[in-house]
């Protein structure tokens, strides 16, 4: 199956014609600071063809996780400065997403003008599990286009999002493939295609059951999985040792005992760390201590002690492990590597990742954003991807409603 392309669209023409894009503006910020543009940058391509070619862009996104109704700090303001700061064409942001503010500057908008609708997750019905619900806000997105619009989803990084604004918008309005979309999932068919062995997955951060839950499929596909950041507390809590005031998700402990007694007949090993650098708090300042793994109580800070990092063993067998591979595909943080005391895990497994003969992607908003930050750049690593969750999704091979529902 084929979607349709963002060239087809403007083959057609859009001058005067509103069209929806879907763009994944979900930056890390500081305050109201932007820390990595990856994801703005990323966007920049496909608003700026469709603003030469004359159309009037509305484009949705989204900006953390709110809880369905508007909160300053999830405003997209701060994207939307950075975006306009980098186009050469007109960039507004609307001070709601379907209200009255979007409805008229969207009616006010002129050919080649870009406007940013509010974060699409300030309306609870947006994620709705509801289709009904999802459906009604997709109506009102698509009523802002009037009776000619087109959608084009460029958002990878949320393509494995069934929301109103990836999913329902393209069954109501002529749909096409952004051009970022369209570079990733290339780049991950080809990997999928013809995986070169050894093949290692690095998983880390604090997304921690929907990363697990990629692990099923995982299991058989990957030959190694190396277990860090947030998650990795989970698999040591599965493993009978306490963790402290560690990142864990009980409920997620039998999936991974599960996990654990499946992967040996899968032909998945699991590495799981030896050794963790505990803080007294969370804070950038926080005392710490490395101790072994299996040992977190017994730290100084007892039990209140925090794993903000994978200790240097840990790190080092990682990076063994990442050396020996042909094909390495890595998502999430080792450790909380916003705060210089605990980046050294993260900073190792990227070194590791441009020393490796492998193939390497690095894939989701704060892994890219880590592997910049911490002074690597894009070229030294096979792929950068915009998307964590929908990447990993993608490899295990899984359906994803937001690329589905653009096949014709
Ligand atoms: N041990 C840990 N405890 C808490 N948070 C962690 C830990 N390790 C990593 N993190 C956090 O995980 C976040 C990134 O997680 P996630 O969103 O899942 O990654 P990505 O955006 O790359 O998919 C970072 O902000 C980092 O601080
Ligand atoms: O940051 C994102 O995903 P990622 O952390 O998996 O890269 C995307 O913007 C999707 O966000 P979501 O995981 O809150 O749906």
């Amino acid at each position: 199956m084929t979607s349709h392309t963002l060239n087809e669209l403007i083959a057609e023409g859009v001058r005067g014609r509103y069209v929806l894009v879907r763009s994944d503006l979900n930056v890390p910020l500081d305050g109201s600071t932007v820390t990595d543009d990856g994801r703005v940058k990323a966007s920049l391509p496909v608003l700026k063809k469709l603003s030469d070619a004359g159309a009037r862009v509305l484009v949705t996104a989204h900006l953390g996780r709110p809880k369905g109704t508007p909160e300053d700090k999830y405003s997209l303001k701060p994207a939307v400065a950075r975006l306009a700061e980098l186009a050469d064409f007109p960039v507004t942001l609307a001070a709601d997403t379907v209200g009255t503010a979007a409805k008229e500057a969207a009616a006010g908008l002129q050919d080649g003008e870009v406007l940013v609708l509010e974060n699409v997750r300030f309306d609870a019905r947006e994620t709705s599990k509801d289709d009904a619900e999802r459906a009604a806000f997709a109506d009102e997105l698509v009523s802002l286009t009037g009776d000619n619009g087109a959608f084009v989803d460029d958002a990878f990084g949320a393509v494995h999002r069934k929301h109103a604004s990836v999913y329902d918008v393209a069954t109501r309005l002529p749909s096409y493939q952004g051009d970022l979309v369209h570079t990733e999932v290339e780049v991950l068919r080809k990997l999928t295609a013809d995986t070169q062995r050894p093949y290692v997955v690095v998983l880390g951060g604090s997304k921690v059951s929907d990363k697990l839950a990629v692990i099923d499929n995982l299991l058989g596909k990957a030959d190694t999985i190396l277990v860090g950041g947030g998650m990795l507390f989970t698999f040591l809590a599965a493993a009978g040792h306490k963790v402290a005031g560690s990142l864990l998700e009980e409920d997620q402990i039998p999936v991974v005992q599960d996990y654990l007694k499946r992967a040996s007949d899968a032909g998945t090993t699991f590495v799981i760390p030896v050794d963790v650098v505990v803080a007294s708090r969370f804070a950038a300042d926080a005392e710490n201590e490395t101790v072994a793994a299996d040992a977190i109580e017994a730290s100084s800070f007892g039990a209140s002690g925090i794993g903000l990092d994978i200790g240097p063993e840990s790190a080092a067998l990682f990076a063994e492990q990442i050396k020996g591979a042909r094909t390495v595909f890595w998502n999430g943080p080792m450790g909380v590597f916003e705060f210089e005391a605990f980046a050294a895990g993260t900073r190792a497994i990227a070194q590791a990742l441009t020393e490796t003969e492998a193939f390497t992607v690095v894939g989701g908003g704060d892994s890219a954003a880590a592997v910049r930050t911490l002074g690597f750049d894009d070229a030294q690593f096979g792929h950068i991807s915009t998307g964590g969750g929908a990447s990993l999704e993608y490899l295990e091979g899984k359906e994803l409603p937001g690329l589905s529902v653009l096949d014709r």
